[in-house]
């Protein structure tokens, strides 16, 4: 056990010197000094046995009397939680020996260092235009269905660009930033089109258009606005294929025909591979939405597939690529995909819009590089605030909790997005959040608590995602805990908060994370955590010109201070100066007292905990290299982090040594260990990105290929 992560001292039985103290509350109790200044116990500090027992104060005194008559308190049922939170006491396996614990928080905690942030001018893109659709020709019911249906009248800046651009015909690659229209830039001269298409579109014909999209929800996302725009032409048929839904009714589906497809490609190979019907004679439109995270995916191959069998039936076809940020991927998928493309940004200062790739080559010297392109920046909404806090790690939890509560608890309007690394730490903070802070909802006799939590991510069952999603899309006000399986694309108004609790490994993650808020030109906010050893990633942002403000983790932590949950033994009719910053830790101190309770309170909470621990150190060993000076295994202090997961001390058994190998092997076992962790890493990040982003492609074939490259490693051993 680290010293600085808990005393346990049994009260039963103390070791000689120790008096007991069974009601003393000392995971924070806080002690008076002479000064009258509240004080913490810690358990680094001195020899335990040599400290001097403090005599129970008359109120623990009362409750201990209370706890052993189990009288009720004066009109209140006995509920556990509605003790003070600062009782933190456990028993051991034979149940008669309760401990207390010591949480210390704020002791030995890397300095939090100041962040010289330089300002920096973001790239800038202007959301709307005064134009109206009726002026772009288009069929007059398209034209009021946007009016009536979706409610919209003047173009966006990216559609006033785009629109006349596609219903020429011609190829597109299209920059733009989140929550600027690009659903309907492809979407309304893609029914224009085919409105018009002679003969007559029969549903039987089978595609005419494909678009194709990284996740489930986006799928869903894109087919509820593809159906809207299709309300007047009812002979186009929409339909969406995707994991996780059944297979054997997409196949009826398809059988009866589908004329715009919408689709994961790993679920669209499936099909090409399985059910024969599938053809693609008639295809017109190929669309990549969010172009280069399909390739991130490792979709690659599967878009190549898909490339491959449209080619096969039809040659001729209009391409489109559309993503707020351009990477190198997106250009090699051009390269493949797209016909002498345009080439179209809305960004200021970028290229100029409607630029034929010809001449994007031309400006830049030799190829449009999509590295360049990332280098200049990417477009962050105008109206997004961003912001950036510190913490040590044992205080992450406390933090984020504080911040939920804050926002969610004490103001009003707010819908917030938490985005984490893996769908194990989704999971554990989601029961962690609803047991502990949302715990009042189980307390009828207390005013409903406003905290909902939901979750999403890769792991779970299709129908549960498509239900949170739409549960989520409706509500007001509810926290979403997520991995990056809700970071694309996805259109969920009012949210007005995003929280990034584990930094993203890309800079396109980072932009389209926050611009899950500050859609279409409303306002947002998002909130970066970072560690002290982390700080260095706000220059990097910066280089990438976003610019974030920096919040104070004790101005965070404040808003415990409007929370009567965390008076404690303090309750009463004490007033507390809101800034008392002694105040602010003895409440941080109780609820992170209260996750720890939690977390130990039976063996299985506490291998929930360490599995979302073990998951979290994994993803951290995934960022790229050009981000490992940052995020680096090696600077994470196992402790702290453990504490951060409500777990009283580092696992003995979690597998660290994979993360720190022992310096003392000779240089070939060094290599062929390298090796076989390499294979394996790999191999789990695939499986993160495939269970994550999972939509039914067939892995089996690769992983026996794998398999047998590992079990060549393991017999050289
Ligand atoms: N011309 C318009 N006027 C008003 N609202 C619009 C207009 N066009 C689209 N919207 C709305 O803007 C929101 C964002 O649109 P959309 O999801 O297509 O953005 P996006 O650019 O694809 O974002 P992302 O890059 O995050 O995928 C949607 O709610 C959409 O209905």
């Amino acid at each position: 056990m680290e010293c600085d992560e808990g005393l346990f001292i049994n009260v039963r039985q103390p070791p000689s010197g120790l008096q007991p103290r069974t009601q003393q509350r000392t995971a924070s109790k806080p002690q008076h000094g002479k000064s009258g200044q509240i004080k913490f116990e810690c358990s680094q500090e001195g020899n335990p046995l040599k400290r001097k027992p403090a005599p129970p104060s008359p109120q623990t005194r009362r409750l201990q009397k209370k706890a052993k008559s189990g009288i009720k308190e004066a009109g209140l049922p006995k509920f556990p939680s509605q003790k003070p939170l600062t009782d933190a006491k456990d028993s051991d396996a034979s149940g008669n020996r309760p401990f207390v614990k010591t949480s210390c928080l704020f002791k030995n905690n890397p300095e939090i260092p100041d962040i010289q942030r330089t300002s920096v001018k973001q790239v800038q893109e202007k959301v709307f235009t005064s134009d109206s659709f009726d002026q772009l020709g288009l069929h007059p019911h398209l034209v009021s269905t946007l009016i009536s249906v979706l409610k919209i009248s003047s173009m966006t800046s990216v559609q006033k660009q785009t629109i006349p651009i596609l219903l020429q015909g011609k190829d597109a690659l299209v920059r733009s930033q989140t929550g600027s229209g690009k659903t309907l830039a492809y979407g309304i001269p893609l029914v224009q089109a085919l409105q018009r298409a002679e003969p007559k579109i029969k549903r039987g014909d089978g595609p005419y258009a494909l678009v194709l999209v990284p996740t489930r929800e986006l799928a869903l996302q894109s087919f509820e606005t593809v159906q809207k725009l299709l309300k007047p032409f009812t002979w186009i048929v929409p339909g969406v294929l995707m994991g996780g839904e059944k297979k054997k009714s997409e196949k009826a589906r398809l059988r009866k025909g589908i004329n715009i497809l919408i689709a994961t490609p790993g679920r669209l190979v499936d099909h090409i591979n399985s059910t024969k019907c599938i053809h693609f004679r008639h295809i017109q439109w190929l669309i990549l939405d969010e172009a280069d995270r399909i390739l991130d995916l490792g979709f690659e191959k599967a878009v190549t597939a898909i490339l491959n069998a449209i080619n096969a039936d039809s040659e001729k076809r209009q391409n489109v690529l559309l993503s707020a940020t351009l990477t190198e991927g997106v250009s090699r998928l051009a390269d493949i995909s797209l016909h002498d493309p345009v080439y179209i940004s809305i960004a200021e200062g970028s290229l100029g819009s409607n630029t034929s790739k010809a001449e994007a080559c031309a400006k830049e010297d030799g190829g449009v590089s999509a590295v360049s392109l990332e280098e200049r920046g990417f477009a962050v909404p105008e109206n997004l605030q961003q912001n950036v806090v510190v913490v040590p790690s044992k205080l992450r939890l406390v933090t984020l909790a504080a911040f939920i509560l804050g926002k969610l608890k004490f103001e009003k309007c707010n819908k917030m997005i938490v985005f984490f690394s893996s769908c194990e730490q989704v999971e554990f903070h989601h029961t962690l959040f609803h047991k502990v802070l949302a715990a009042d909802l189980e307390q009828p006799w207390l005013p409903p608590s406003p905290l909902t939590f939901a979750r999403l991510h890769g792991d779970m069952k299709q129908e549960e995602r498509t239900s949170v999603f739409q549960d989520f899309l409706q509500s007001k006000t509810s926290i979403l805990l997520c991995t990056d399986v809700a970071a694309r694309g996805l259109d969920l108004p009012q949210v007005t908060w995003i929280v990034q609790y584990n930094p993203p490994a890309s800079l396109a993650e980072y932009v389209h994370r926050v611009g899950r808020t500050a859609r279409i030109g409303s306002h947002g906010n998002s909130l970066l955590i970072l560690a002290p050893s982390e700080a260095e990633y706000v220059n990097f942002l910066a280089s990438c010109k976003i610019n974030v403000s920096e919040m104070k983790m004790e101005s965070v932590l404040s808003s415990l201070m409007k929370d009567d949950r965390f008076k404690g033994s303090q309750r009463g009719n004490k007033k507390f100066h809101s800034d008392d910053p002694q105040e602010v830790r003895r409440r941080a101190t109780i609820l992170q007292t209260e996750f720890e309770n939690y977390v130990h309170s039976n063996a299985e909470t506490v291998q929930r905990a360490k599995k979302a621990l073990q998951s979290f150190i994994r993803s951290y060993a995934t960022y790229p290299a050009s981000l490992k000076h940052i995020f680096h295994v090696k600077s994470l202090h196992l402790g702290h982090v453990a504490k951060s997961f409500g777990l009283r001390d580092a696992p003995k058994n979690l597998s660290a040594t994979s993360a720190f190998p022992k310096q003392a092997k000779n240089q070939k076992q060094k290599r062929r260990e390298f090796l076989l962790k390499k294979t394996r890493g790999k191999r789990r990040l695939a499986e993160i990105l495939q269970s994550e982003y999972s939509s039914g492609l067939d892995m089996v074939a690769s992983k026996v290929k794998r398999k047998k490259k590992l079990a060549s490693l393991e017999t050289e051993r």
